[in-house]
């Protein structure tokens, strides 16, 4: 009966489970791309033949065979050399044939271990030449393939000793358990590694492999068990260790780019943490700086290279987008306004790495607001416009404060929120405002309490700002999904904007007018400008270059922001 078995029959528990449990799984997988691996993989070949394997052994295991021989490869052997002395007959030929195909061979040999139950790796013979005072000397025997041993070595200067400095969790080392941070190490496969360089020490490990002997004098003080604390942290820089002067062995090193999740296994050393990516194939960890290492040698760089915050070079003419898409989702709103802050970007945080944990919203909670930001022209009007029009009832934006005096046609609460100056003063005096500027004399302000009031109606709530507003809306209430909206290339500008306007603000009347090479220029390098300063902050880049295109791109991902796990600061999780 096999293991598993549920049915009625000896041999249909195991089939019979697989055909249900995609279907008695569905209820708990969310994500489409889940369940189209699950019944994938449920419904795979190599599954099945996996399944018929495991009930075939079930068979043989109530028999209990046992091997008629336990040297199947040396008969084998034997009878190919007894059939090559013999006239070759058709039969003849073809035996020999198949007893010396590679893959027969491996069965054989595979036989043979189980048959004599040999498991154990193959290890010389201890050393006989181990002197009998040395009573602290340990003896360790690892057997490694080509993967690396995961352990670092120093020299100390005054003694010259070679002792362990770190050892890599998940490596060979660290799976053995043997080899601890503080061991001397005396010898290297019976050669003394005295006198001998850290670097050639390396060599020597890097090219051994199968068992190596080490002989170690073991560490005044041995690790203590690893904290199980797991600290994952997205990685706000990206890292190669081949061009890091600072790393003790590049080889242990752990290249990672900016946005990738790191689970952190050791912070043991205050210098250089362990960890690896998170999701990634590789159970080994690698070093990487510490956070108080990084942050330390980019504040030297900064201040060393004497480095000014970037200015975002725009043309007076080109007018910022400021509150376009009033509630009734007219083309554009604009308002002439060019918000103060924006002129120069603040300097952010210095970026190394920031806690993340894993955040997937509850069924039926508020939504996490959704956050548009890209240089002028690039499309961020549109891209909202198109998704308001998609679902209006899903969908929805901010209306903007003014203290500008309301005209005829206009009323308040859904063009604006007209407010008087003083109000608005006061106002931005108590952190009311998100973003604000003045134009004409008058103030224009996105306020929080209008994003609070589209996510209370429980509605995804668009806004586009200055990359350095994002700092005040990365807070547990909004929980932003912060998208970047990117141009393409100038050429792909010239083909798409053929027929784009931009609205220009010479003179006292506003007017629009096709958009320059210029402008497609001034969009790129402002693009680069922002990644380059704000990067750190972005969730998702988009290239809006087919506008269809890089909507159906925005939509889906945020779905997926609905439904689907995302990492996300851990103090938005903690509230
Ligand atoms: N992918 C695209 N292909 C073609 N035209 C586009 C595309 N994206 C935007 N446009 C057009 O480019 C112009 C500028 O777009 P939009 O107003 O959305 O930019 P914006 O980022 O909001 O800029 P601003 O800050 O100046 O308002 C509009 O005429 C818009 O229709």
């Amino acid at each position: 009966m096999p293991a598993l078995a549920t049915g009625p029959g000896p041999d249909t528990g195991l089939y019979e489970l697989l055909s249900v449990l995609p279907s008695q799984l569905q209820m708990y997988i969310k994500s489409t791309e889940d369940r189209s691996f699950l019944h994938t993989m449920f419904s795979s070949r190599g599954l099945h033949s996996l399944v018929k394997i495991h009930e075939e052994l079930q068979h043989y295991k109530e028999r209990c065979p046992a091997p008629v021989v336990d040297s199947a490869g040396a008969l084998a052997e034997g009878v190919s050399e007894e059939l090559q002395t013999k006239p070759l007959s058709a039969d003849i030929t073809e035996l020999l044939k198949l007893l010396s195909k590679p893959h027969v061979k491996s069965l054989l040999s595979v036989h043979d271990t189980v048959a004599q139950k040999s498991y154990d790796p193959q290890l010389p013979p201890l050393p006989d030449d181990i002197d009998d005072d040395e009573d602290s000397v340990k003896i360790i025997r690892l057997v490694k393939n080509k993967e690396p041993l995961g352990a670092t070595i120093k020299k100390d200067e005054k003694t010259g000793a070679i002792t362990i400095a770190r050892i890599m969790k998940g490596g060979a080392a660290d799976r053995s358990g043997l080899i601890h941070v503080g061991d001397e190490l005396k010898e290297v496969n019976g050669s003394s590694v005295e006198g001998k360089k850290p670097e050639d020490i390396i060599q020597i490990l890097s090219q051994s492999e199968g068992a190596i002997t080490f002989k170690v004098v073991p560490g005044p003080e041995s690790e203590g068990p690893a904290s199980e604390h797991k600290m994952y942290v997205k990685a706000l820089f990206d890292y190669d260790p081949e061009e890091d002067k600072a790393i003790p062995c590049k080889e242990a090193g752990m290249n990672f780019r900016k946005g990738d999740v790191l689970w952190v296994m050791s912070q043991q050393d205050a210098t250089w943490w362990q960890a690896k990516i998170e999701g990634g194939a590789n159970p080994r960890a690698g070093l990487i700086p510490s956070k108080h290492f990084q942050e330390r040698r980019l504040a030297l760089r900064q201040t060393t290279s004497n480095t000014q915050p970037q200015k975002v070079s725009r043309k007076p003419s080109v007018l910022r987008r400021s509150f376009r898409l009033s509630k009734r989702g007219k083309k554009t709103n604009k308002s002439m306004y060019e918000c103060k802050k924006s002129d120069q970007y603040d300097t952010a945080d210095v970026p190394t790495y920031e806690e993340v944990a894993p955040y997937c919203r509850a069924h039926g909670a508020k939504h996490r607001l959704v956050v548009l930001v890209g240089p002028t022209g690039v499309g961020l009007n549109e891209l909202k416009r198109k998704l308001l029009i998609s679902d209006p009832q899903h969908f929805s934006v901010t209306i903007p404060h003014t203290s500008r005096a309301k005209r005829n046609q206009e009323s308040d609460g859904v063009e604006y929120h007209f407010i008087s100056k003083n109000l608005f003063e006061t106002d931005l005096h108590n952190n009311k405002f998100v973003e604000y500027g003045e134009y004409k004399g008058n103030y224009y302000g996105t306020s929080l309490d209008s994003v609070r009031s589209v996510l209370t109606k429980n509605k995804v709530c668009l806004l586009d700002v200055q990359p350095h507003s994002l700092k005040h809306l990365r807070t547990a209430e909004f929980k932003p999904f912060v998208v970047f909206v990117k141009p393409p290339s100038i050429e792909r500008l010239r083909e798409t904007r053929r027929n784009a306007q931009t609205i220009s603000g010479k003179g006292d009347r506003d007017s629009s007018r096709p958009l320059t090479d210029e402008d497609f220029q001034e969009t790129i390098t402002s693009a680069q400008q922002m990644e380059d300063q704000y990067g750190h902050l972005f969730d998702l880049v988009i290239v809006n270059d087919e506008l269809a295109r890089a909507f159906g791109e925005l939509s889906q991902a945020l779905k997926k922001v609905e439904t689907e796990m995302h990492w996300v600061p851990v103090s938005w999780t903690q509230s």
